[in-house]
């Protein structure tokens, strides 16, 4: 089975309808995250088929959940969920951010390759990161706790803005432990065919 086989499998089974020509985006990004994983130790995640299910799919899981126009993905790493999303939605900006450079540099490789206009990767420890312009969503994946994250990012979202945060296990302690100024509007378990590990997004906002 190719790599285009095994994402079209995948996004069928997720009920995931993305155009052919951003499934060879997708199918282009794996290519690259295999080949530069080997020098610069990008994901733990070896086996290229793995990654459409592990990375590519369970980055887009969350696309019929987000709402708005301009996100940041904090802690992105390689661009994970950024770079997914943003290839699904062409017309939405994204600024992917991480303090790793390298990270960064093969993340500006990518959007070079695939022509990608709507992604800014920025290299920043999320808590100097001063943009000029808010963000409608701040999304994050296996960053931090949900207060950490919340702490370190709360200067980022406009205010009606949310966070998404995608988590393993229904992440009950973390909840529990939300500062009051924080209001959680839904958890959604998530469904990644193949993939047994639960996957959880919560959406959280500011209480006004
Ligand atoms: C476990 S990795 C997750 C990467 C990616 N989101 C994923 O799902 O594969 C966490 C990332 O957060 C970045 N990171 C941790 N603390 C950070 C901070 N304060 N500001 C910016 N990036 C940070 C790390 O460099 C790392 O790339």
């Amino acid at each position: 089975m190719t790599l285009q086989q095994k994402l079209t499998q995948l996004l069928d089974a997720a009920h995931l309808d993305i155009a052919a020509s951003q499934q060879q985006q997708l199918v282009r990004l794996v290519e690259l995250l295999n080949k530069w994983n080997k020098a610069y130790n990008l994901t733990s995640v070896r086996d290229p088929m793995q990654m459409v299910s592990r990375h590519i799919v369970d980055s887009l899981v969350v696309l019929p959940y987000l709402s708005g126009q301009r996100f940041i993905d904090v802690g992105t790493g390689p661009g994970l969920p950024g770079l997914p999303l943003a290839i699904a939605q062409p017309d939405k900006e994204f600024v992917l951010l991480d303090s790793l450079g390298k990270r960064i540099r093969f993340i500006r490789q990518v959007c070079h390759e695939l022509g990608l206009k709507n992604v800014n990767a920025v290299q920043s420890r999320v808590e100097d990161y001063q943009p000029e312009t808010k963000f409608d969503g701040v999304i994050s994946r296996a960053f931090a706790s949900l207060s950490d994250m919340l702490t370190w990012c709360q200067h980022l979202p406009q205010p009606q803005g949310h966070y998404f945060a995608l988590k393993g296990q229904y992440p009950e302690a973390e909840i529990a432990a939300l500062p009051t100024a924080f209001k959680v509007e839904d958890v959604f378990a998530l469904d990644v065919p193949e993939v047994d590990a639960e996957r959880h997004l919560v959406i959280i906002s500011t209480r006004g």
